[in-house]
């Protein structure tokens, strides 16, 4: 199973340590395609967070010259189209991820938004009002729930 993993980025790194949580547990479920989405090295940049010699070791993707974001968003969208499943972590608004859920559902992915309410921001109508599109869910949850709503989902998809 190839699981294509949504999370913020240049959006606001404030949850990456929710998305190393979700991200782990996928791994148990198949191969996650996009793991630096879960990288604390990443910033809100789009770069590793350090400077200088870092550069050099770089992942060329995750750059933020102008072909660099070409090559993200190429790389991406090839990862989306091989993917099984889309998991989306929605609670930091992120453009990126709005448009990744979009193409995703354009493709008939299977989608799993998940959003943390504790947060206090409310879920774009958007995602939240996406209710009749197929194989669209979104779930409400806390940190600590992380594990349990994932195994739930994945049982679903057996169903
Ligand atoms: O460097 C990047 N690498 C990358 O894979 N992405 C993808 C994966 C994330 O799910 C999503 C984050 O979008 P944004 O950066 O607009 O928050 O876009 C986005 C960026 C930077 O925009």
């Amino acid at each position: 199973m190839k699981v294509y993993f949504c999370g913020s980025i240049r959006g606001g790194r404030d949850d990456v340590h929710v998305y190393r949580r979700i991200v782990h547990a996928l791994q148990s479920y198949g191969t996650v395609l996009t793991e630096h989405v879960s990288s604390a090295e990443l910033s809100d940049r789009g770069q590793r967070s350090h400077t200088e010699n870092s550069y050099a070791h770089m992942n060329k993707g995750e750059n933020n010259a102008a072909s660099g974001d070409q090559a993200i968003h190429n790389r991406d969208l090839d990862w989306l189209r091989q993917s099984d499943v889309v998991v989306a972590e929605v609670t930091q608004p992120s453009l990126g991820v709005g448009y990744e859920l979009g193409r995703a559902v354009d493709m008939k992915k299977k989608i799993f938004c998940l959003f943390r309410p504790s947060s206090g921001r409310i879920l774009s109508a958007m995602i939240r009002g996406a209710t009749d599109v197929k194989n669209f869910v979104v779930r409400d949850y806390s940190e600590d729930e992380v594990e349990k709503v994932l195994e739930q989902f994945f049982c679903s998809l057996k169903n």
